[in-house]
């Protein structure tokens, strides 16, 4: 952070100025004008200032006899020595440093002093604004939700994390009351106690987080509270319990360090779906409403693009996450078995080996969730007995007589154009209707690129966990060729080339040799999209000052370089203006 700068003339005068003595002749006083960057220099009589004698006099009497006490001028600027530069609202000068009893001259703050000055301000805010631009970065880097307010619970800073936590852009966030945009928020509560609440469980979106409310308190006063999102998910909490748990055995056992291991969960937590992309963030907050009602989900995207994750999560942070997940892929099964396989056959139905009877996906998802994936390839008859259970909650077993209530949730999930298949006759419409109740699409890895480092970060230590190997890091160049890559088979395709490279690597680093060759004959039409921000923002900064020189040195031609006009015509002080040309040349 930079330390607030002495602003006062003080720290700026020139103690040693250059003066004039009354006795000295008009020429002498020119000759010394022309030493110094001012257009004034002070006549000093034992130590007090008489007053100022300036260039335009001296040149406009210089034929005169009369010697320079002809020419005094008495008014000038006086200030004392805490005057400070930043009052110095138009860039003038010079300032004439007077002692306060005294009154003998104690320097002086000319044109070259002024000119350090601006140049040290400018300096200043440059370093305040590289250090503004890496809090924000953190700010929005961090994997915590941060959300501030002010004492009147009004939003002041959100951050990216919280934003998509509860899918409220940070535009629409600030500055409004913090109980509009966070449900259940108690910040409020702390702004009034001021007592800090600190790990605290908070239902959001349907999910319990563990959250800190943390007042701020400033001269005895609270002038506002900050909200920490700390664990999206108690699962997270227990997580790291069993690693520790696990860290502290495998101690006991070796009697020496270990490495964690983390422990593979059977549920699926939305923390599980890798991705921050704000495609991501508005499915996931889709799949959190669908979490807590019975509500049919279809799933939409691409082959590959995340729609199985989807399901579990919907099932698994519901509120039937205890009861049975079913799932059955419409296009893996052949037509003639599809229908035993989902409505179950009675005893004697068949013949031979399944002569036994048994119950059909849908009963058994009964109390949980049939997850029926690639639905759009599902026969057209089998399409009306599906609606027929849906409508009527009951399960015709085939050969039976008896219809079985069911009571199930139905996540279908599919990548086909479903509205086109009614259009060529291959899906009925009303079924379409009935599955159409919340639908959640899930976009292409390709339109949401920047969620690929993400997945790679958290596949890469999974694959050394699972080959039992070294953690292994990639080259930035290869996450640059993934970039321009489409990526058709999208997060299956990429966890497939991941794998594939794991492999092929030598050593631990994978480099771009290891990528697939379609990788490497990609066109590279698309512009660096790896740049960081700070890359883009510094780029974009020199672009600018570049602009503005060009600006000004075109003013200064139509002005004829007559500084003063430029500086009125750039509607900026001349100190400015000098400030900005020494930073150019
Ligand atoms: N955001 C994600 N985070 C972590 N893993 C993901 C993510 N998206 C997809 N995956 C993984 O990628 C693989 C492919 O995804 P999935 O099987 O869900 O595709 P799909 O959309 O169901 O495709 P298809 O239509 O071909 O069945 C799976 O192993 C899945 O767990």
């Amino acid at each position: 952070m930079p330390i607030a700068a002495n602003d006062h003339v003080k720290q700026w005068m020139n103690i040693q100025p250059m003066t004039i003595s009354k006795h000295h002749t008009l020429r002498e006083s020119l000759l010394l004008l022309s030493k110094t960057a001012d257009k004034e220099l002070p006549v000093v009589e034992d130590g007090q200032m008489l007053g100022v004698v300036t260039l335009q006099d001296c040149v406009e009497y210089l034929d005169s006899n009369n010697g320079t006490f002809s020419i005094l001028r008495t008014e000038f600027r006086a200030v004392s020595d805490d005057f400070s530069l930043k009052e110095n609202t138009n860039g003038g000068g010079p300032f004439y440093v007077l002692h306060e009893k005294t009154g003998a001259l104690e320097g002086i703050v000319g044109r070259d002093e002024i000119m350090a000055y601006y140049e040290h301000v400018r300096e200043r805010e440059a370093e305040a604004q590289k250090t503004i631009e890496w809090l924000k970065l953190s700010f929005d880097t961090a994997y915590e939700g941060v959300a501030i307010v002010d004492d009147k619970g009004i939003v002041q800073l959100f951050n990216e994390t919280y934003s998509r936590f509860v899918g409220v852009t940070r535009k629409e966030a600030i500055g409004r009351p913090v109980e509009k945009v966070i449900e259940n928020t108690r910040l409020p509560v702390v702004l009034k106690t001021g007592v800090p609440e600190r790990n605290q469980p908070h239902r959001l979106q349907g999910q319990e987080l563990v959250v800190h409310r943390l007042p701020i308190w400033q001269d005895g006063k609270v002038i506002g509270a900050v909200g920490m999102l700390v664990y999206e998910g108690t699962s997270e909490i227990q997580q790291v319990l069993q690693r520790m748990e696990l860290l502290h055995t495998a101690e006991k056992q070796s009697g020496k360090e270990t490495v964690e291991k983390p422990v593979k969960q059977g549920r699926v937590h939305f923390e599980d779906i890798i991705g921050e992309s704000p495609a991501i963030a508005k499915a996931k907050k889709i799949s959190r409403k669908a979490a807590q009602t019975k509500a049919t989900v279809l799933l939409t995207g691409e082959t590959g693009a995340g729609k199985e994750p989807f399901a579990r999560v919907i099932h698994d942070m519901g509120t039937r996450s205890n009861s049975p997940f079913i799932a059955l892929n419409c296009a893996a099964i052949p037509d003639s078995l599809l229908e035993s396989e989902l409505f179950g056959y009675m005893k004697g139905a068949f013949t031979g080996t399944r002569n036994e009877g048994k119950p059909g996906k849908i009963e058994l998802a009964n109390g949980g969730t049939l997850f029926l994936d690639e639905i759009g390839d599902m026969p057209l008859a089998t399409q009306a007995k599906i609606l027929r259970v849906l409508q009527e909650k009951e399960v015709d077993r085939v050969g039976g007589t008896q219809p079985i209530p069911v009571d199930f949730r139905l996540i279908a999930a599919t990548n086909k154009d479903l509205q086109k298949q009614i259009q060529e006759e291959k899906f009925r419409q009303d079924l379409f209707y009935r599955l159409h109740v919340m639908p959640l699409h899930i976009p292409p890895l390709r339109q949401r690129k920047q969620d690929i480092p993400l997945i790679i970060a958290h596949q890469l230590p999974k694959l050394s966990e699972i080959y039992e190997t070294n953690e292994k890091t990639i080259d930035k160049e290869v996450l640059q060729l993934m970039f321009r890559y489409d990526w058709p088979g999208n997060v299956r395709e990429l966890l497939n080339v991941l794998e594939q490279m794991f492999h092929l690597c030598d050593g631990d680093h994978i480099q771009v040799k290891d990528l697939p060759e379609s990788f490497t004959e990609q066109p590279v039409g698309e512009a660096n999209v790896l740049g960081s921000l700070s890359e883009w923002q510094e780029r974009k900064h020199k672009q600018e000052q570049k602009y503005e020189q060009k600006h000004i040195e075109h003013v200064l031609e139509e002005v004829n370089g007559n500084k003063s006009e430029a500086a009125k015509r750039l509607g900026i002080s001349r100190a400015t203006l000098y400030n900005k040309l020494s930073r150019f040349s």
